[in-house]
């Protein structure tokens, strides 16, 4: 195990580069199941969720071969459908080989996800979707059985707009008898890297970043070579470290327009942001003004980047209201913030932050964005040292931290932790 040692104090400044996105290539991995031919995937980040990923489709009976950041995975030869426990507990996404399990071999086994179980978070919808085309579905001691003869094209309305839900169904009805469509998809842009990702091997997908989808199944999906799209809520977090700093940060290799939410709330706080074609320059001001902020589905503010933001807030003068319409109690962040010196109360879905000097202290991260918002905290933390425990969650998402923050003058190291039970009492 090990921690995250951060002293505090200095702004952040220079440029960073944005890899690829977790949501895309925790999708687009398990999509490569779906064709018998070989799928190069490029601009992959370094983060341990793919590598756990790539580790589950060699158990599969694939073959994956990483180079930097691309990785060639061929499935032709895959032995197996079933992962009921292991590896599949390791991360939320393990549910998007349930989608392309059952759309190339018509059944699956897989264990209940892990991950970030920030709060309960229910997978009703991608099972309604996997019975609207057919299938039958068993629980079986913690993990899910999935079967089907034959997949049949559906029209399936989710009764929220699900990320994992939209996916799992489209990676299935790509292989199912006719048309599927999907209302009140989901419309954020990882969809829309999964579907081109799709179409490129043969899949016929149209509407994938609006509310309706339209799935035309084919009988076979070839291989093909795809580049993933940046990674926004990486890209969000670093201004937001910018800004929280007082820094002047360019964040290179993004689509602006995937950062339109994040841009106009720091605007409306006073930070000045710059865009251009593929990079954006935030430069942090003294004083904030304090805002409303909600977390919404896209093209909202992301939740992801809610925990970050909450950091932020306790550096306006005044009092924020943060609300989170898409978790609920997203909020573990809190506690630790608040050993910290943060001053914030949660009233339901809300976190009422007053603006306060934070302290440097021993805190830990109990999700990816919580340990988000905890790194951005250390920096700001007066020239002390933070702490950070419950790295390997961090480690789920954020490819090259600590080189980054260091690049960018920020004072960051890694330690293991030599006596465990300490940390966590
Ligand atoms: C791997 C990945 O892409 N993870 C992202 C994905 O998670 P994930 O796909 O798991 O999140 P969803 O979009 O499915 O969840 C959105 C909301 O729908 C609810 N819900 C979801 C599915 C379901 O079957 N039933 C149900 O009630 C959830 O409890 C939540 O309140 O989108 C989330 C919301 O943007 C992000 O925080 C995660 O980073
Ligand atoms: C919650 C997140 O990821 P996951 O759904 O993979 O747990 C996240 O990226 O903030």
């Amino acid at each position: 195990m090990e921690k995250l040692m951060i002293r505090g104090g200095k702004p952040l400044n220079g440029v960073v580069q944005i890899s690829g996105a977790k949501n895309s290539a925790v999708a687009l991995i398990p999509a490569a199941i779906l064709s018998d031919s070989e799928v190069i995937l490029d601009n992959l980040p370094n983060i341990s969720d793919v590598e756990v990923y790539s580790e589950i489709l060699e158990e599969f009976g694939a073959t994956v071969v990483r180079k930097q950041d691309q990785m060639r995975i061929d499935a032709s030869q895959l032995r197996s459908v079933a992962m009921p426990n292991g590896k599949v507990k390791l991360l939320r996404a393990s549910y998007y080989l349930m989608g392309a399990l059952l759309g190339r071999f018509g059944e699956a086994t897989i264990g209940m996800p892990g991950g970030c179980n920030f709060e309960p978070r229910p997978i009703d919808q991608h099972m309604k979707g996997f019975e609207a085309l057919g299938a039958e579905i068993i629980n079986d001691h913690g993990s899910i059985k999935i079967i089907a003869k034959q997949l049949v094209g559906a029209k399936i309305y989710l009764d929220v707009a699900s990320v994992g839900a939209t996916i799992n169904i489209m990676l299935a009805a790509t292989r199912a008898k006719g048309s599927t469509i999907i209302e009140n998809a989901a419309k954020e842009p990882e969809i829309i890297d999964v579907a081109t990702l799709l179409c490129a091997m043969g899949a016929v997908i149209k509407g994938a970043g609006t509310e309706t989808i339209r799935i035309e199944g084919v009988q076979h999906l070839h291989g093909c070579r795809h580049s993933i799209i940046p990674d926004r809520i990486q890209a969000g977090t670093y201004m937001i470290a910018a800004a929280a700093t007082r820094g002047d940060v360019t964040i290179d290799n993004v689509i602006p327009k995937h950062l339109e939410a994040i841009t106009a709330k720091l605007e409306e706080m006073g930070v000045e942001v710059i865009e251009q074609d593929e990079s954006i320059r935030v430069i942090g001001k003294k004083r904030y003004e304090p805002i409303d902020l909600k977390a919404l589905v896209y093209p909202g503010f992301a939740t992801d980047l809610q925990s970050p933001m909450t950091t932020l807030l306790t550096q306006a003068e005044g009092v924020s209201i943060l609300t989170d319409y898409v978790y609920g109690t997203r909020f573990k962040h809190v506690p630790e913030l608040l050993r910290m010196g943060a001053n914030i109360r949660i009233e339901g879905r809300s976190a009422i932050i007053e603006g306060k000097k934070l302290n440097a202290a021993k805190v830990r991260a109990t999700d990816l964005r919580a340990g988000a918002a905890l790194v951005i905290a250390a920096l700001i933390a007066g020239d002390d040292v933070t702490e950070i425990s419950g790295v390997e969650y961090i480690d789920r998402g954020y490819d090259d931290l600590e080189k980054n923050l260091r690049r960018l003058g920020a004072n960051v190291w890694r330690e293991h932790i030599v006596d465990e039970l300490a940390e966590t009492c």
